[in-house]
């Protein structure tokens, strides 16, 4: 067995670098982790090229081989290709004995531990999208075998796209997925259908598209910056009598609380779905 390592930046490898991997691997490369200490993997060679000139990370297409040199191996391919992928590490995980971390939505550490040929060090991450940009958050769920150090070495490279939170109970990263990790998606389709109404009221697409993305990244950055609550922010904007008071009695009249607490719960319930359709397949 490998003795356990206090290199304070690990060597990466990222097991899949596509939407979600490689944002974290872009937004590492960003904020100046060496890219002698990332290699991704995938099977476009084509794609691994241009991700390689692009990042000078080492690329290549033999998982066991990046596994190999990695301290820390990212699972981040989608959780359809999970299984086969943990079968054809098994040999070089109990080898080497690596810190796993799975960014997968769903499948619990138990079922990634048993396609990993039983116990190791293994971190469940829940970040999203935003990481590309520095902007990310992630929840994170720690198997016991995780040393301290290595749950530094997870803290430092989700901060280093965003922001890292724990959670005590694995469970609750599906909680996690259905606000944070999916939630992007739920911010963009907002966008998406205030720029549609732009239009409709009058406005050219490419105004209306620019009004409604201007006005989600300056709420965004008021929600980060501000002391104040989202409910203090939106009171902040709704004067009495006004145009604002009439779109929010709409949307709460509506049901948009109720749609999104029925959208999170879709999200949250597909997790465990999609955790119990992969368990045994
Ligand atoms: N997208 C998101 O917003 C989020 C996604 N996630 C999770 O991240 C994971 C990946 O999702 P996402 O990034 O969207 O998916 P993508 O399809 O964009 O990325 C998956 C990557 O895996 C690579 N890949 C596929 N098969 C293999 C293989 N056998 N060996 C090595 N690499 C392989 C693909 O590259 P190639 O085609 O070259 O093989 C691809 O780049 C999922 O498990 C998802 O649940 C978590 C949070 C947010
Ligand atoms: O849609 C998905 O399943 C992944 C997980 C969270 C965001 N994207």
């Amino acid at each position: 067995m490998t003795e356990p390592t206090t290199k304070t930046q690990p060597n990466i490898a990222f097991i899949g670098a596509g939407n979600m991997g490689g944002a974290i691997l872009r937004g590492l490369v960003k904020q100046g982790y060496p890219a002698s200490s990332l290699m991704a993997t995938g099977r476009d060679l084509a794609g691994l090229e241009l991700l390689a000139k692009e990042t000078g990370v080492g690329t290549t297409t033999d998982n066991q081989q990046a596994t190999a040199w990695a301290d820390l191996v990212v699972l981040g391919v989608k959780p359809q290709v999970m299984q086969a992928v943990c079968l054809d590490l098994t040999q070089t995980v109990q080898t080497t004995k690596p810190l796993l971390l799975s960014i997968a939505a769903g499948i619990t550490s138990d079922t990634l531990l048993s396609w990993l040929g039983g116990k190791l060090p293994l971190v469940r991450s829940m970040p999203n999208t935003p990481s590309l940009l520095g902007a990310g958050v992630a929840g994170l769920y720690a198997t016991p075998e995780v040393s301290q150090q290595q749950r530094a070495w997870v803290e430092q490279i989700t901060q280093a796209v965003g922001q890292a939170y724990w959670v005590e109970k694995e469970q609750q990263l599906d909680a996690v997925t259905a606000v944070s990790g999916s939630g992007p998606a739920y911010y963009f389709l907002f966008t998406e259908a205030l720029a549609a109404a732009g239009e409709k009221l009058g406005l050219s697409p490419e105004l209306a598209l620019n009004l409604a993305k201007a006005t989600a990244a300056g709420a965004g950055k008021m929600l980060l910056e501000s002391q104040d609550e989202p409910a203090e922010l939106r009171r902040k904007v709704t004067s009495p009598g006004g145009t604002t008071e009439q779109a929010i009695h709409t949307l709460i009249e509506k049901g948009l609380p109720e749609l999104v607490e029925l959208a999170a719960q879709a999200a949250a319930s597909r997790a465990v779905e999609l955790a119990e359709e992969l368990k045994d397949c």
